[in-house]
């Protein structure tokens, strides 16, 4: 069976033929260092992890980058009321962002570029799309003239009347429709120089830049978050195709993290940062959790859905370490039909995900009827599927865990349970000075609680 893919620019399942044969070029969007990541930003580097491993399996050479947004108003902003440098902001964040990846068994990417590394590409690009009359200058911003480009609004589907780029109105724009490329210097921010005074970089500027310096001006998929479809996405093909490049054949786009229906982000505030899920589960379950769903699903969150998703990889891990306490080393095999048939379906986790358990309920019943070469070949299938999913139990990434923080965390969720327990009875009671007095307690300590339909759960606090 071949690979197929959803591409939200034909709007179709396409049987997925790269540029060159045996290899892939793949561009994820990846952070603005603004903050510390949180489950939806995860979520995305999983899915996408998926599809990497999936095509390594299949054979494929994978180029993949994914970038980092390290300059933009929400960092400066941030830094500016913190009291730090700009670049002290986004540095500190890309490392939480690397050690989230790490956590989670996220292979690091063949390249990693920050915007600000790619200055002299952009400006080069400017000058392609000045020169070929897709771009203009006023008081040193460069601005991109959607009308120009016939092809505008073709990812998305906005029809030219409905567009709203979401930025400010910009001084010199002609057209409120058209976007920004470059933004002149403002009096201490940081700036780059360019032919027409100096400034810093838009968002959709820098990933078109990045993306072909790297990968060449065809290249073969650019995934995101489905929030990227409009402007970002559109605005990288706009400027792509003006400057007379390919860009990319196939574009996959995530599904969100929600809560309460609403996409997980920082400026809404309906956050869950990867050390506050750390003190519930280990980094393999949350792995499992985040990776469970299919990717252009949302992944509405929950702790229950949390903790049913961890019972569900736990039943994975026992048998395969049954087996090789029982019987021998378990060696990583191969995917089996089901499997691989339904990630070559648009990457079908959930189904895949199913071949998994019905091959662990298989090798139970081998184990348990004395089978035991029956039993090592399924835990070695086993450990195939679960490794295309990065959530081999035996994978040593996971070993490095450590049981003593497991430990520790148990212990203190007793403790926290109990003050829980004891807040929730004076709440029952009306006692509101009691409840009140527990909850400033464990905030004093360090421990948020949040009141969900599953209970009041804790977790501790995180610097942001
Ligand atoms: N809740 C979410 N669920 C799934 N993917 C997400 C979620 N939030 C962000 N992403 C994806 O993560 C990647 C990096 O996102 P980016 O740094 O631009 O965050 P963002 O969308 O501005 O969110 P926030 O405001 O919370 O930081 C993008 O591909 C984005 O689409
Ligand atoms: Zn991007």
């Amino acid at each position: 069976m071949t690979l197929s893919l959803y591409d939200t620019a034909s709007r179709e399942v396409r049987d997925f033929v790269p540029l060159r044969p045996g290899t892939v070029g793949v561009y994820l969007c990846g952070a603005t260092v603004q903050g510390v990541p949180h489950i939806g930003h995860v979520r995305s580097g999983i899915a996408f992890d998926v599809l990497r491993r999936w095509l390594t399996h299949r054979g494929y050479d994978v180029l993949f980058i994914r970038n980092i947004t390290d300059i933009d108003d929400k960092i400066l902003r941030k830094a500016d009321e913190a009291g730090r440098p700009w670049w002290e902001w986004a540095t500190t964040h890309e490392r939480a962002f690397t050690s989230a990846y790490d956590a989670l068994n996220v292979l690091p990417p063949s390249a990693e570029p920050r915007a600000t590394g790619y200055v002299t590409q952009m400006v080069e690009y400017m000058e392609r799309l000045i020169d070929r009359g897709h771009a203009y200058v006023a008081d040193g911003n460069v601005y991109f003239d959607v009308m120009s480009q016939p092809d505008y609004g073709s990812l998305s589907g906005h029809k030219l009347d409905d567009v709203h780029q979401g930025e400010s109105a910009g001084t010199g724009k002609r057209d409120p429709r058209d976007f920004t490329l470059w933004k002149a210097a403002k009096p201490d921010e940081p700036s780059w120089p360019t032919p027409w005074g100096h400034g810093r970089p838009g968002w959709h500027l820098e990933c078109s830049a990045m993306a072909t310096s790297l990968l060449g001006p065809e290249f073969d998929i650019h995934c995101g978050g489905m929030d990227l479809v409009f402007p970002h996405h559109e605005n990288e093909i706009a400027q792509s195709h003006a400057a007379g490049d390919g860009f990319a054949q196939y574009w996959l786009h995530n599904g969100w993290v929600t809560m309460s229906g609403e996409k997980m982000s920082k400026s809404l505030g309906n956050v869950v940062s990867i050390p506050a899920m750390l003190t519930k589960v280990r980094p393999v379950e949350l792995r499992y959790y985040l990776g469970s769903a299919h990717y252009r699903s949302m992944l509405e969150y929950s702790e229950g859905a949390l903790h049913e998703a961890a019972a569900g990889f736990r039943r994975i891990e026992s048998f395969v370490k049954r087996v090789a306490e029982r019987v021998a080393d378990v060696p990583v095999g191969d995917v089996n039909d089901d499997f691989a048939a339904a990630l070559d379906d648009d990457l079908g986790v959930p189904a895949a995900m199913a071949a998994v358990h019905n091959a662990v309920r298989e090798g139970n019943t081998a184990l348990e009827a004395g089978d035991a070469q029956k039993a090592l070949a399924v835990a070695a299938s086993v450990r195939a599927m679960t490794s295309i999913l990065g959530t081999d139990p035996l994978d040593e990434h996971w070993a490095s865990s450590a049981d003593s923080d497991d430990a520790a965390t148990g212990a203190l969720d007793v403790l926290i349970r109990a003050e829980l327990d004891r807040r929730a009875a004076a709440r029952a009671a009306k006692d509101w000075a009691a409840a009140d007095e527990v909850r400033d307690r464990l905030a004093a300590a360090g421990v948020d609680v949040t009141d969900t339909p599953d209970g009041a759960q804790w977790a501790l606090k995180t610097k942001d």
